[in-house]
């Protein structure tokens, strides 16, 4: 299952987002913001980035004015690898070579045009592992050392 939330400066593109992952048949879970009122993203981001931290949900996608926001959030959870993506490129990358389970945009830096297909390019790009998953192992690592539950090799 998937997860997608915002806040007020990316509910446009959070509504396009999640109609576009219905029609492509993903289950998703909207998780708010559901108004243009002003909230904050720390709300939100830990709304999507708690639930694929957990594993309850496979991966979330995260929407705030810049994306900046949301990505600060979500990396502070274990196993959250939230990529800030803001091309097509970028959105390749953040799956080939990171294995980003959260993807973030800038809802006030991209049209609805072309986040779509770089949500499009994200979910059919592959991760090829191989050296990259030798530094996903070193993150894993990291996190471990830095909850004090292993030391430094
Ligand atoms: O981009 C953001 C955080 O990185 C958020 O969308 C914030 O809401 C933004 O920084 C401030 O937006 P506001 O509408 O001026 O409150």
């Amino acid at each position: 299952m998937f997860v997608i939330a915002s806040d007020h400066g990316g509910l446009e593109l959070k509504q396009a987002i999640f109609d576009y992952l219905q029609q492509r048949g993903i289950e998703v879970q909207d998780l708010g913001t559901n108004g243009d009122a002003s909230v904050d993203y720390p709300d939100f981001g830990e709304k999507v980035a708690a639930r694929v931290s957990c594993g309850e949900a496979q991966s979330g996608i995260l929407i705030c004015g810049t994306g900046i926001g949301m990505s600060i959030v979500a990396n502070k959870f274990p196993g959250v690898r939230a990529a800030l993506v803001t091309d097509n490129f970028t959105a390749r990358m953040a799956k080939e070579h990171n294995n980003a389970n959260v993807l973030v945009m800038g809802g006030r830096v991209l049209d609805v045009g072309q986040a779509l297909e770089m949500v499009e390019t994200w979910l059919d790009t592959e991760f090829e592992a191989g050296r990259h998953q030798r530094r996903l192992d070193k993150i894993a690592q990291l996190e471990k050392r830095l909850r004090g539950e292993s030391s430094p090799e």
